[in-house]
């Protein structure tokens, strides 16, 4: 293969999948639908607000109805579940997102698990999880999920290819490797405490970073005319947004890498318009 450094147009693809759920939203609309998106936020926390910003600006973009909830960062769990439980029961909404991290007096787990699995367009509830595991029909969580695309439309073929995810979490590393072999990749798991990571890494085909670490890799961490794909969402020392991988040191050897921001990130929030669609697609295939 040759080794070219092509960029993942993930700002690029995304905008187009938005373009094709416009034009389902519009027939669902047709037929009485609209599909709808409840964010939840608590608390002030900066990032989560912009993240936020993003998800209903694709909305609206879409023509998905969408609402946002601010609770402040006082609010107590039960007050949240509360909530929740009043969006699983409101008609006009089809998918329920609970803006991730939560204050320390709520538990994730308690909440991600109250949400109606049917709305849960996040794919964090552990019948979602179970179902992916399983290989039955679900939600796919949408990072994961946003990378399978990103390859596929790429035209990176993973049949037999061995991919290295760095990470185990529920959100990234572990579906993302469901994923993967199930497009029949050979794959390894290395995390946190995994020793000698570049000798696992540098036999990657499809490498996938989702450690949250700054520069985690670089180019030692890679072979020649691998795929890289950066989840890292980290700030550099200068302040700017990164990923985990050091770009400019690895584009040159790889064939693909996607660029931290306009890659994974904007294809995560494609896929939680995707999701929502899917949902009041499937209440509107009942009425
Ligand atoms: N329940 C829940 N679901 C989530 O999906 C979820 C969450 N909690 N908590 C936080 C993370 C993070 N996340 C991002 C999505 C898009 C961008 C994104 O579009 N980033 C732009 C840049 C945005 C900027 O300029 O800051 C980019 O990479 O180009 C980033 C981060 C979703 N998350």
């Amino acid at each position: 293969m040759v080794s070219r450094g092509e960029i993942i147009d993930g700002k690029g693809m995304a905008a187009e999948i938005r373009l094709e759920l416009k034009e389902k939203t519009e027939t669902l609309v047709q037929q009485g639908v609209r599909p709808g998106l409840a964010v939840v936020l608590v608390g002030e926390d900066s990032a989560s607000q912009t993240y936020v910003r993003g998800k209903i600006k694709a909305c609206n973009e879409v023509g998905v109805y969408s609402e946002l909830i601010q609770l402040p960062e006082d609010t107590s769990e039960k007050a949240l579940l509360a909530r929740i439980d009043q969006l699983n029961q409101d008609q006009s909404i089809h998918g329920i997102l609970v803006q991730l991290p939560l204050p320390a007096q709520i538990s994730p787990d308690r909440v991600i698990a109250a949400i109606d699995p049917e709305k849960d367009v996040d794919g964090f509830h552990p019948i979602q999880a179970g179902r992916l595991l399983t290989g039955l029909d679900a939600y796919l969580p949408c990072t994961p999920h946003g990378i399978l695309r990103m390859l596929k439309r790429s035209g990176i073929a993973l049949e037999g290819k061995h991919a290295v995810v760095v990470g185990r979490s529920n959100i990234v590393g572990k579906p993302v490797s469901l994923l993967l072999q199930r497009e029949n990749a050979t794959v390894t798991m290395c995390h946190s405490r995994t020793r000698e990571l570049s000798s696992y890494t540098r036999q990657a085909d499809i490498l996938v970073a989702a450690v949250g670490r700054y520069h985690m890799i670089g180019a030692e961490h890679v072979k020649e005319g691998a795929v890289v794909i950066d989840v890292g969402m980290n700030r550099s020392p200068e302040g700017k947004l990164a990923g985990d991988v050091d770009f400019e040191a690895v584009r040159p050897l790889v064939s693909h890498i996607t660029p931290v921001p306009g890659g994974v990130g904007p294809m995560t929030i494609a896929m939680l318009l995707y999701n929502t669609v899917q949902s009041a697609q499937r209440v509107a295939s009942l009425t």
